[in-house]
């Protein structure tokens, strides 16, 4: 009568597979290839009954809505695996292998599909483990049944949000809500006296926890604005406590006769509430109907992104807020540092000694750090680390800037380019006239073309200064400038000085010498 097939597949690395064997065996048959299918998942926390309960789905699917769909008292129940325990059954994503094709009240027929999930929040799984399963089969639904125990308490919320939003990260958003029905499923409700089990206490549990009022905190209010906007339609079920028997016997295999009469009674209600022909909701994605064909290519494009680098890591709350400390106290120091620079060097500030400039910033920077490091944050030091090395990061980054910065303010180096096109014209001005006087004329008007041209990028460095205009001529002129001043001007002015020098301290020496011999002269006359 059909099993379980493994569709998505966990891997030991934390990655997902898709089984696409066994995806398409089952979405391609004839039967389901060319149809709408609606699609059944339910999803949460590992050991609260969900394989269980999808059980008494096939059930009510195999007994094709007959009344009497919930069988005899004695017959262990059967189908997805389940099991008492504390350690996690259910591993990556099942479907079970025989669609059920339906009659709808149009009378179109549908290929109703049911989808078994890994639990969440066991030890073996990462946060991102969790989402990608729970967001994967949220966008594969078309019913998600959130499985939940005794209450709708604020963390499930949370964790709905943060899956959700996991998902709707992954889908292309076109302004329309992006799944369809979210179905609250709360196991071993305890408080029957304020509200009643089954659909209409949910209801109203649901509204109290998803209201949103005008004095709530800003916190609040943001997490039930996305819940209501990620579902077409949101709905709740309160289940009683299904015995001790279920809970607690290792024994049990799933016979009614040892569960309560209050379950089961529930049981005939919740079930036909999502299943039954005239409940049943087609899968759509942007508003299509879709096809078994058409899902395994949604599928495939699905899984391929979890599989990617494409999204944002989603994160444990702890991990999350670190992150946010570090990051604030890493803007904060920042911050410091540039306050100070701008004191010391900023650009109301003259220019400095580059010596200077250098002992100021180490001494800024050293506050800068010591003011990151004593900044209360989460995580411990391990993980202030990384952000510590980006502080130091993004701080050099700033001190290149205020050297250049330093520089710019230097009136002598911002008349480099000017001084040395003036000082080729007048040498080459000088050059020509004396090849002009010894008849080298050809030379000479050489030498009165390397003028023109000098003259001409003066003016054109001129013109770019004084208009901001052609920029890029701008640099190019000052670089040839720096290069001509690097590797001619002050060598040869390097060497004239040292020559200079040189001979001056030789002349010394020598008079130094004629007089220390005039004075032994002197001593031996
Ligand atoms: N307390 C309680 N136990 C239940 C309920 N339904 C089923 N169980 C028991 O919970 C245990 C786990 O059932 P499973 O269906 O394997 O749970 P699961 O959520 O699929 O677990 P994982 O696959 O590990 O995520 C079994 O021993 C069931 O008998 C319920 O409504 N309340
Ligand atoms: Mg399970």
């Amino acid at each position: 009568k059909g099993r379980p097939l493994s569709i998505v597949e966990a891997k030991d690395d934390h990655t997902f597979e898709l089984n696409i064997e066994n995806l398409e065996s089952v979405l391609l048959r004839p039967e389901v290839r060319d149809r709408h299918v609606v699609v059944l998942s339910v999803a949460g926390a590992f050991r609260k009954g969900k394989s269980f309960l999808l059980d008494f789905f096939l059930r009510y699917l195999h007994a094709q809505v007959s009344p009497s769909w919930l069988g005899d008292d004695e017959s262990p129940l059967e189908g997805f695996p389940w099991r008492g325990g504390a350690d996690r059954d259910t591993s990556g994503m099942l479907l079970w292998s025989e669609p059920f094709v339906v009659e709808l009240p149009d009378s179109k027929k549908v290929a109703v599909l049911l989808m078994d999930t890994q639990g969440a929040f066991d030890s073996q799984s990462t946060v991102k483990d969790c989402a990608t399963i729970f967001a994967l089969s949220t966008m594969i639904s078309s019913v998600q049944v959130y499985n939940i125990t005794a209450n709708i308490q604020e963390d499930d919320l949370q964790h709905l949000q943060l899956f959700t939003e996991y998902g709707r990260l992954a889908m292309e958003d076109n302004g329309t809500k992006p799944f369809q029905h979210l179905h609250f499923l709360v196991r071993d409700w305890s408080y029957p006296y304020q509200y009643e089990y089954g659909e209409e206490g949910g209801k109203k549990l649901l509204q109290k926890r998803l209201q949103i009022l005008d004095n709530q905190h800003k916190e609040l209010h943001q997490l039930r604005e996305h819940i209501r906007s990620c579902f077409e339609r949101i709905g709740c079920f309160l289940m009683p406590h299904p015995g001790l028997k279920v809970a607690t016997n290792p024994y049990f295999d799933g016979r009614l006769a040892d569960i309560e009469e209050e379950f089961r009674k529930q049981l005939m209600d919740l079930v036909p509430l999502l299943l039954s022909p005239q409940n049943m909701v087609v899968k759509e994605i942007h508003g299509d109907k879709i096809t078994g064909k058409v899902m395994v290519e949604y599928f495939k494009a699905y899984i391929k992104i979890y599989q990617g680098d494409e999204l944002p890591e989603p994160k444990s709350m702890l991990e999350a807020t670190a992150e946010a400390n570090n990051l604030a106290a890493v803007a904060n120091a920042k911050d410091a540092y540039v306050k100070e620079m701008e004191a010391v060097c900023g650009g109301d500030q003259p220019y400095m000694g580059p010596e200077v400039l250098d002992r100021e910033h180490q001494r800024i920077q050293e506050r800068a750090i010591h003011l990151f490091h004593s900044a209360r944050k989460m995580g411990g030091p391990e993980f202030s680390k990384v952000y510590d090395e980006q502080l130091q990061a993004e701080v050099a980054d700033l001190y290149l800037n205020y050297i250049k910065h330093n520089e710019s303010k230097n009136i002598f180096a911002a008349a480099r380019t000017p001084a040395v096109l003036f000082a080729i014209m007048v040498v080459c001005y000088m050059v020509s006239g004396i090849l002009g006087v010894i008849g080298l004329e050809t030379l000479a008007n050489l030498f009165n073309l390397v003028m023109g041209v000098s003259l001409l990028f003066l003016s054109g460095w001129a013109y770019v200064r004084y208009s901001g205009e052609y920029r890029e001529i701008g640099i190019h002129i000052d670089n040839l400038a720096e290069l001509i001043w690097e590797k001619g001007l002050l060598p040869i002015s390097m060497k004239l000085v040292q020559g200079g020098a040189a001979k001056a301290m030789e002349s010394q020496t020598k008079a130094g010498r004629s007089s220390a011999s005039s004075s032994r002269v002197k001593k031996t006359l």
